[in-house]
């Protein structure tokens, strides 16, 4: 039985009976909307509150306005059952649950209240709709002697018209919607009546548009039903208008003072937060994560490739100067940045915990810094997604902040140990705790702050990065050792920012400062360069300069390794930070047969997937040491490309860790990258100079990582296209 059958009451009725799961009685005190419900099919029989009805009903859903409820309670109370189900549907629950206890002098078992969180803005039986409560959520609120069977009951009618069942506390409930839907119906009815009887009311609404009308639409709903619920409301509702009502003076401060500032912030952070809510929306009316279409990459081979070239931001340094200068005092300007794939994560991420970020550009950023510790906390966990760069860079920031956070992520990433970044933030006296060890989902809580000494186990720059953004947290000296000695570009960014580093034979000792906002224009990614490079020496004829080069120690033995197995290539100069920047040189050469220690192959061990080609293209065998010893995923790469070496038709064998490649000519084929970026363009990179056609598969990472491909390929003349 349905009591009130309008817009709500009216469409669990005819989404109950659309699933033939119920026979529907409705009541209503207007007759003609129970006589439009039969006449409508959204019930089957019309009824009145007296025994012969009331005894017989497995399920009652008031559905009248909140302050109508008492009397029915009242009504219902002599002929009803304990046996029957009693819900409501109501807006408010503390209320209701007051009415009722009003009514018996106690809250009966088989009264559970809930409410659907789907609604119009229209009201009556004809507005009902049997899918409004779909993908919607539906809070329940039971209290402590509510009966378990009935309980389940109604989860279970609650899941059958499609909803999404969720169980909180009463007071709890009238909190938050208090904000999420009471506070927006009151500013979108007062907004309309001041205009509405204001100086110019007619012009303002002859003139208004999109953005009055989507702030309006619920301005239109039922004036009783909203009445009630501020009737019902008052201390949450009055609670939430006074938060706003302060946050609506400092607008208006911003405004009066012409502070741009100010509005810009409250602006980005609404839109960030605005943005996530949709986000989390849209999750939940697909149900499911959205499909990628699987891109293919078509390589004609012969080709030559000549001109200058200038690279977009290696994408590992955009996710760390971003984080630098969010957490700067001052607004950076980044130049060269690379806003694709995974960077975006740390943007949103950033923008999630307060820092405005303008892009001004394609490839330009104005991040305005919040110093070390003036990140938000965020309304809701922090999703990395699949980017392991942005969640090293993190969890030591988020560490050094004052509120605890959580910190999740999608796919693989879930299953993947992180013991040697959690090992970082314990080291920083910040307390980590997951479900699974040293995995993700994690809670991360600040401790009292350490002074960090970190000896790290690995050469992996993301993880120095870590350690270098811990020490800034430390209260005195720290110190991080490295895994491999030589610059890294984590240095000389941070060093840039003012981040006092020395550097000595012991490792790198840092002092605690604050970082100094600064201007940065990012040198290009530096394993596209040395793709280029290698695709210059393999294609003959090709002649090739790439500018705004920065090499590290780790990319200038690279090119020297390539100079040393005949590669053309020469290097820029030495700057004063210590990195090597400028133009890089390349044409083609003959390769020689090489051997890589597996020291080299650690050193190398990003570009081992180009290093593999290069072997196929020398001249003689050549062997790759010590692959077994790499972490897992590095040696996926190999493995992936010895696949791609065979089915080229060249000889390879991998034996005890180590490979072995007899170089000749590969006859092109089909190859699958397996969704790795890197992998994708080494094996862009083997089709290069193959015999017929290659088409590398699953190259959507790629073309997210590296956007620029077809217009790089397309400058220096090298044919390459994407295809579904
Ligand atoms: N409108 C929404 O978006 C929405 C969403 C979720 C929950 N709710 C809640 O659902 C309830 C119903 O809202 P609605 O939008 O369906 O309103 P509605 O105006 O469409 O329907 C209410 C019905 O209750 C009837 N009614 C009023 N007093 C009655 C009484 N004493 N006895 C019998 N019938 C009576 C009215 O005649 C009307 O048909 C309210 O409590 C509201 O807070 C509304
Ligand atoms: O979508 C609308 O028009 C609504 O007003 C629905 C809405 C809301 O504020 O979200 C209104 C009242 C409720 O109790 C639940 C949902």
């Amino acid at each position: 039985m349905i009591i009130g059958l309008g817009m709500i009451g009216g469409s669990f009725a005819k989404a109950l009976k659309e699933r033939g799961l119920a026979t529907l009685y409705g009541v209503d005190r207007r007759e003609g909307e129970l006589a439009l419900g039969v006449s409508t099919g959204v019930i089957d029989y019309p009824a009145q509150l007296n025994a012969d009805y009331l005894s017989k009903m497995d399920v009652i859903v008031l559905a009248t306005p909140v302050r109508a409820m008492e009397s029915v309670v009242a009504d219902l109370k002599p002929f009803l059952s304990e046996k029957t189900l009693v819900t409501d549907v109501g807006s408010t629950k503390g209320s209701v649950v007051e009415a009722v206890r009003r009514v018996y002098g106690f809250m009966p078992s088989n009264f559970i209240p809930g409410h659907p969180i789907a609604g119009a803005e229209k009201s009556g039986v004809l507005a009902s709709n049997s899918s409004l409560f779909e993908k919607h959520m539906a809070i329940v609120t039971p209290l402590p002697d509510s009966n378990p069977v009935l309980l389940d009951k109604l989860h279970r009618l609650w899941r059958a018209v499609g909803s999404d069942v969720v169980s909180m506390d009463v007071e709890h409930h009238d909190h938050v919607l208090a904000s999420s839907s009471h506070l927006p119906h009151l500013l979108a009815y007062t907004l309309v009546d001041a205009l509405a009887n204001g100086e110019r009311s007619q012009d303002i609404f002859k003139f208004a548009a999109g953005g009055f009308r989507d702030f309006t639409r619920i301005a239109s709903s039922d004036p009783v039903m909203w009445r009630d619920v501020f009737m019902a409301n008052k201390d949450a509702t009055l609670a939430t208008l006074d938060h706003f009502t302060d946050r609506l003076a400092d607008m208006r401060h911003a405004i009066e003072q012409g502070d741009g500032a100010s509005m810009f912030g409250v602006f980005t952070r609404a839109k960030s937060a605005r943005d996530h809510f949709l986000r989390l929306l849209e999750q939940r009316t697909l149900g499911s994560i959205k499909e990628v279409r699987p891109v293919s990459i078509a390589v004609l081979p012969a080709s030559v490739i000549k001109g200058q070239i200038s690279l977009l931001g290696d994408k590992s340094l955009s996710h760390k100067v971003i984080t630098i200068a969010a957490l700067s005092e001052g607004v950076s300007d980044l130049r060269n940045i690379d806003l694709a794939g995974d960077v975006k994560i740390t943007i949103q991420a950033f923008r999630d915990m307060g820092v405005v970020i303008e892009e001004a550009a394609n490839d330009h950023l104005r991040v305005h810094g919040v110093g070390l510790r003036g990140l938000k906390a965020p309304i809701a966990p922090i999703n990395v997604h699949q980017s392991r760069e942005t969640l090293y860079l993190l969890l030591p920031v988020l560490a050094g902040q004052s509120f605890p956070v959580s910190v999740t992520a999608e796919g693989e990433l879930l299953n993947q140990s992180m013991k040697d970044v959690f090992s970082v933030v314990r080291q920083m006296g910040g307390k980590v705790e997951s479900a699974v060890e040293d995995c993700l989902p994690v809670y991360l809580e600040p401790g009292d702050a350490l002074n960090l000494s970190v000896t790290l186990q690995a050469g992996s720059e993301r993880l120095r990065m870590a350690a270098l953004l811990a020490s800034l947290y430390s209260p005195e000296k720290s110190q991080v050792v490295p895994f491999l000695s030589g610059l890294s570009h984590c240095e000389v960014l941070l060093r840039q920012f003012k981040m006092s580093i020395e550097s000595s034979e012991a490792g790198l000792t840092i002092l605690p400062s604050p970082l100094t906002a600064t201007n940065v224009v990012l040198t290009g990614d530096e394993y596209e360069m040395a793709w280029l490079v290698l695709l210059a020496n393999i294609l003959p004829g090709s002649e090739l300069i790439i500018e705004n080069v920065g090499l590290d120690s780790v990319s200038v033995a690279l090119l020297m390794f390539m100079a040393s197995i005949g590669a053309d290539v020469s290097l820029p100069q030495q700057s004063a930070s210590g990195l090597y920047e400028g133009s890089v040189s390349a044409g083609f050469a003959e390769l020689h047969a090489f051997t890589l220690s597996a020291e080299q192959s650690y050193q190398f061990r990003d570009e081992l997937p180009l290093l593999c080609v290069a072997a196929a293209y020398a001249t003689g065998q050549s062997c790759i040491k010590g692959i077994n010893a790499l972490p897992y995923y590095y040696e996926d790469r190999v493995l992936g490309l010895i696949d791609a070496l065979e089915h080229m038709g060249l000889s390879v064998t991998y034996e005890k860790g180590d490979l072995f490649v007899q170089g000749g000519l590969p006859q092109g084929g089909e190859l699958d990258s397996a969704g790795d970026d890197k992998v994708a363009l080494a094996m862009i990179a083997l089709g290069a100079r193959s015999h017929a056609l290659t088409k590398v598969h699953d190259c959507q990472k790629l073309l997210e990582e590296f956007n620029e491909l077809e217009g790089v390929a397309r400058q220096l003349g090298f044919h390459c296209t994407v295809t579904q």
